[in-house]
């Protein structure tokens, strides 16, 4: 399940970034109508099982608390943080464990939630190291995804939108640890990057 974005051109609460801002790509009403949709749809595929949902850090940190919020089951909360970048704004493909499951998954229904697949790289990576856990099943749910800028194929069960190549922030995504707190999601200004 995917879909389209498009700009709104309306820019919302701007959390004193509004200057930076260049356009809003996806609103929060979209973002949370599409949660909603995810969350029904994955409460009627997971029906009589808990869920243990792997956060990945910290990208994902809006969509988790939104999502768990949303999904009517019992879930269980796990965050991983993993570094993938080698520069601010492009994908090394080297992906480091900066902190691990507190747990054992073995026999556990995983969903893990990524806030964004851009080359799929840090993903690949993920479902490997997951995988080889053991867990009862393993997906994925990502709320954006890069089509033109996949460059590993990566079995994705739930996505959000699908999203034009551009480097984005709020909702949990950050240029430089900024921007994380916006509740829509946006492209910035050129200069910003200089
Ligand atoms: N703030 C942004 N972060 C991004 C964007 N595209 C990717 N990313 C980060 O990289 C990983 C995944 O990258 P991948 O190339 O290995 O698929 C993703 O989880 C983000 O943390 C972006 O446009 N803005
Ligand atoms: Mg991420």
């Amino acid at each position: 399940m995917s879909e389209s974005a498009t700009s709104t051109g309306a820019l919302g609460p701007d959390h004193g970034y509004g200057p930076d801002i260049d356009y809003v790509l996806l609103s929060e009403e979209q973002i949370q109508a599409k949660i909603a949709e995810l969350a029904a749809q994955i409460a009627d595929d997971y029906a009589g099982k808990e869920v243990l949902l792997v956060g990945v850090l910290k990208g994902a940190v809006l969509f988790m608390s939104d999502f768990a919020r949303a999904l009517q089951l019992p879930t269980q909360m796990e965050f991983m943080a993993v570094s993938s970048y080698g520069s601010a704004t492009s994908s090394s493909g080297v992906v480091r464990i900066l902190k691990d499951l507190d747990r054992d998954i073995t026999d556990k229904h995983v969903l893990v939630l990524e806030d964004i697949i851009d080359s799929g790289l840090t993903l690949s990576w993920l479902l490997k190291n997951l995988g080889g856990r053991a867990p009862a099943s393993l997906e994925v749910c990502a709320l954006l995804r890069k089509p033109d800028a996949v460059k590993v194929e990566v079995p994705v069960k739930y996505i959000g939108f699908d999203i034009p190549n551009e480097f984005v922030v709020g909702y949990g995504l950050d240029y430089a640890e900024r921007y994380r707190d916006l509740p829509y999601i946006a492209t910035l200004k050129p200069e910003v990057y200089q």
